[in-house]
This record gives structure tokens, C-alpha cells and sequence, in this order.
């Protein structure tokens, strides 16, 4: 695994599933510190999902699903629990896609516990297999720009955006990383430092401002970031400032990849305009951290994802291979 713990000597998950308890990484208190959550109800695994305790798609879709089986042990209506699960953050599609995967399978007397480890080892597994695929769009010396953190911390281990640059660092190809700070929770920051440190992948944190100007430069070779929603036509909804990076990057010519497992992709859906975007309380930016940074009398709106049109997009990397946005009807089962 791919993650360690605070002093090195264990490989661990961001989330998993232990006497009944869905325990976390509490992502809100790194680099800092490392702290375990501990989600005892499905009303505490949910507020560790609404409050981003655990953040990332695939990593929000495995924590569901351990709130279900967890649910479904502690003998709680699961119906109850999957509306509870369901209401916390309306965007990320695994979050959907594991809550129907539970409930099928709980609805057909399969083991929901063992159900729900083998859908987060499937997932985890899917993306090892992105690494596998990205890995070869990366060449060495290549500096590669992410935003956001589409981490082992966003899926429970590689990561998806990470697991191409993590395959390609342990294959021994040279390679650097431009972390977007990504306001205003500071997900790259806080969160894809913390891992290319852990990894020892050589990095430089910039402003969320600072892409445009190091691309225009000719420093950054090609982009990979995350999903937490792609439609029909390859449209992408990931977070808020991803838009502006693929504009940019297709104004400068450098190559824009996202990486995303078939659990992120939703069919039913022909367009990203379609995509219901969270809009999360204005303190997240007027405050860094507990500092407030703006005037009292101050407002601010925070749309935490946008949605980049699929011909901003060079190519979706998947565990199935690298499609073009044009393509990826062909991974609709
Ligand atoms: C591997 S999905 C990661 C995806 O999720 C992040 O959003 P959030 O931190 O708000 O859950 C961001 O959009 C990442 O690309």
C-alpha cells in the first residue's frame, strides 16, 4: 500500500472497515497531523463524507459502502442509511455507484461486509490498473502539473491521477510534479505533497494562479488530474479550477489527461451541464485554515468543482486503457 503511517512503519489505506467501525485518515488535519477518525454511525460516516474527513471520489464511493454494511451489521433500516449516505455530496458519481452496489447486493443476501471490501479492493484494484495505463503517456524527464489531490488519499491507495506519476517514479523514469495549491481547501498543498513526499517524488507546490504562467514558460509537460464525474460525451466535472487549467493548457499545446475508474463514469447523463455541482459554505474562503482572510462585511461564493467540455480533453486514462473523450461509449457496459 501506498500510503504510510506518521512514523513509517505501517502501509495503510485511507479508509477501511475494523470491529464495525469505518475508521479514516482525517485528511482535514494533514501534513500537520495524522490523526484516525473513527465513524461508529452512519450519521458519522456521512458527516465524515459531508464534512471531508475522507474526500476524493473513489474514496467517498468506499466509504459509503463501508457505511452500508456497517448499517446493515448494526441492524439499521439500510434504506434509512442509504438516504443518509446519499445526501452528503451530490457530485462525486462513486458515491452513487457504491450505494447501489450495497444495496444490490444486500437486497440479494450477499454479505454486505464482504461485499463492501471486495468493492473497495476492486476499486483500488482499478486504479493500480490507471497507473499501469497512464504510465506509458509519461516520459522521462517529463514535469507533470496535477490539481487538486487525486491521490491514494482520494481512493484508498495509488490514487488516480497519481497512480500513472507513482508507476512511473517506481519504474525509475525521471520525473517532477507541479502540485496546485488548489484552493480553497488546499487539497494539493496539504494532501498530493504529503504523498509525493511519502513517495519521494520530486515536487514544487505553486499557486492555483501560477499554472498558466509556468505552461506559457514551457516547464510543464503535460496535465493529469482527477474526476468525480464524467458524462456521455467525456465531459469532466472535477474540482473548481480544473476548467481553467484545460484551457490553458490546450492554448499552450501540452497534453490534458484525466484519470478516472468506470465508477466515476455516468451514462445516464449526456452532458456535464447536467452535472449537479456542490456549493459548499462561503467560510471555506474567507477563512485559511481558522484565519479570516477577508473583510467582516465580506461574502464569498465556493462552487467546489467546474465542468471541462471533453474538447479540452486529450484523453481519459481508465483500467480498461486510454480513450479519447469520443470513445468512451465503448466502456458503457
Ligand atoms: C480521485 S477523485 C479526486 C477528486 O476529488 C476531489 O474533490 P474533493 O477533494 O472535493 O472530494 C477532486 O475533485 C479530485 O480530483
Amino acid at each position: 500500500m501506498r500510503i504510510k503511517s506518521e512514523d513509517g512503519t505501517k502501509e495503510m489505506r485511507a479508509v477501511w472497515f475494523e470491529d464495525g467501525i469505518v475508521k479514516l485518515i482525517d485528511q482535514r488535519q494533514l501534513p500537520a497531523n495524522f490523526e484516525i477518525f473513527e465513524a461508529k454511525t452512519t450519521e458519522e460516516v456521512a458527516y465524515a463524507i459531508k464534512e471531508m474527513v475522507v474526500r476524493g471520489a473513489p474514496a467517498i464511493g468506499i466509504t459509503a459502502a463501508y457505511g452500508m454494511a456497517q448499517a446493515s451489521l448494526q441492524g439499521r433500516n439500510v434504506d434509512e442509511a442509504f438516504e443518509i449516505l446519499r445526501n452528503t455530496r451530490p457530485t462525486a458519481h462513486d458515491l452513487f455507484y457504491a450505494l447501489r452496489s450495497m444495496m444490490d447486493a444486500i437486497n440479494s443476501g450477499e454479505d454486505p461486509v464482504k461485499k463492501a471490501e471486495e468493492y473497495a479492493n476492486d476499486i483500488i484494484g482499478r486504479c493500480e490498473k490507471i497507473g499501469e495505463y497512464g504510465e506509458k503517456l509519461i516520459k522521462d524527464g517529463y514535469r507533470i502539473l496535477t490539481h487538486c489531490n487525486a491521490g491514494a488519499l482520494a481512493v484508498g491507495d495509488w490514487g488516480t491521477a497519481t497512480a500513472p506519476i507513482r508507476k512511473a517514479h517506481r519504474n525509475g523514469k525521471k520525473i517532477f510534479v507541479w502540485v496546485d495549491e488548489t484552493r480553497p481547501r488546499l487539497q494539493g498543498a496539504r494532501l498530493t505533497a504529503w504523498e509525493m513526499v511519502q513517495e519521494g517524488i520530486e515536487h514544487a507546490i505553486i499557486a492555483d494562479n501560477a499554472a498558466g504562467y509556468f505552461m506559457r514558460k514551457g516547464e510543464i509537460d503535460m496535465v493529469i488530474v482527477g474526476a468525480d464525474r464524467i458524462t456521455s460525451n467525456g465531459d469532466v466535472a472535477n474540482k473548481i479550477g480544473t476548467y481553467e487549467k484545460a484551457v490553458v493548457a490546450k492554448e499552450n499545446g501540452i497534453p490534458f489527461y484525466v484519470a478516472a475508474p468506470i465508477s466515476t463514469f455516468d451514462f445516464s447523463l449526456e452532458n456535464g451541464d447536467q452535472i449537479p455541482i456542490e456549493e459548499r459554505r462561503e467560510e471555506e474562503v474567507l477563512f485559511c485554515r481558522e484565519c479570516r482572510i477577508a473583510p467582516q462585511e465580506s461574502h464569498a461564493r465556493n462552487p467546489a468543482f467546474d465542468v471541462t467540455p471533453a474538447k479540452y480533453i486529450t484523453g481519459i486514462i481508465t483500467e480498461k486503457g486510454v480513450f479519447k473523450p469520443e470513445e468512451i461509449w465503448k466502456l458503457k457496459s
